[in-house]
């Protein structure tokens, strides 16, 4: 497998108290590439990626051609999560891994386990992490891509923890979409997959597990620079155009901008 140490990918941290490099280690040090990443407090923000020390084969160069480039996409349940990786994945050439989707594959099968996980989530609940992460875990293993969104997970700190512990690894980047809630239920109301836990008893559950389970996820991914946030109103196109930019900056080729071109 991939397992390795994985190492940093450093955007820039919500938090003030994590250095960024200087300017003099940018030149000091060929390795650090500064970049431009879109930021939602002002256009077009300046900071520096240590994007050749990082960890996977499938960024822009390099890296460890063993491990897939993974990004945990995570918000709150109707944020746009889904939309948006399907987009990404045409786009950039990533796979989709939707960890709600799998569970509810799982339901589908008819499996033992099923039943559980469709208590949990008809109560809008947690499933177990060892489920979830083993769902993942061969997820992983039947694909060769060498990119991959993981949507939905970690949804808790158990999540992370089984996840790395299992996997023996870390994401190379984590994309937050935020959302305020009204929008986020208003979506969910008119989502119309027929899904047990589109109802707004179950989503006022989903939002307050999201408030106290998902945002400290967010935040230990924070503290590590590892989270872009990007703003998850406005339009599906507006809002791809904010993660069209992400994926530039780190130096993913967009397959479909260049098919357009005949390249
Ligand atoms: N920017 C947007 N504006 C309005 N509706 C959206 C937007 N993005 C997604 N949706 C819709 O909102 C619902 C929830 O989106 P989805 O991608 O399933 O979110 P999540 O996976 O985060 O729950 C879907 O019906 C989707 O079509
Ligand atoms: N890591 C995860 C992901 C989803 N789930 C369960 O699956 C439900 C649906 O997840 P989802 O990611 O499909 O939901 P959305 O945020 O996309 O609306 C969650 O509310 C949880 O009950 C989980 O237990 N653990
Ligand atoms: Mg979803």
């Amino acid at each position: 497998m991939w397992r390795r140490r994985v190492g940093a990918l450093l955007l820039r941290p919500r938090s003030s108290s994590i250095p960024t490099p200087s300017a003099t280690h940018r030149r000091r040090h060929h390795l650090l590439l500064p970049v431009s990443v879109p930021d939602e407090k002002g256009p077009l923000a300046s900071n520096v990626l240590l994007l050749r020390l990082f960890t996977s084969q499938a960024g822009a160069d390099g890296g460890n051609p063993r491990k897939p480039f993974i990004a945990f996409v995570l918000g709150g349940p109707g944020s746009g999560k889904g939309t948006q990786c399907t987009r990404i994945a045409s786009d950039f050439g990533f796979a989709h891994l939707s960890a709600g989707d799998l569970l509810r594959n799982e339901i589908a099968s008819g499996s033992e386990k099923g039943e559980l996980i469709l208590d949990i989530i008809k109560e809008g609940r947690i499933v177990p992490s060892e489920i979830t992460v083993e769902l993942i875990r061969k997820a992983m293993e039947s694909t060769d891509a060498k990119r991959v969104l993981i949507d939905g997970f970690p949804r808790c700190e158990e999540n992370r923890i089984a996840f790395e512990r299992i996997t023996g690894t870390e994401p190379d980047l984590v994309i937050f979409f935020d959302c305020p809630e009204d929008e986020m239920v208003k979506r969910l109301l008119g989502r119309n997959q027929g899904r047990v836990d589109d109802n707004i008893e179950t989503i006022k559950k989903r939002l307050k597990v999201f408030e106290n389970l998902n945002i400290p996820v967010v935040d230990y991914y924070s503290s590590r620079g590892k989270v872009h946030k990007i703003s998850a109103t406005g339009t599906e196109e507006e809002i791809f155009g904010a993660v069209r930019k992400l994926f530039a900056s780190l130096g993913f080729e967009n397959f479909v901008f260049h098919k357009s071109r005949g390249l």
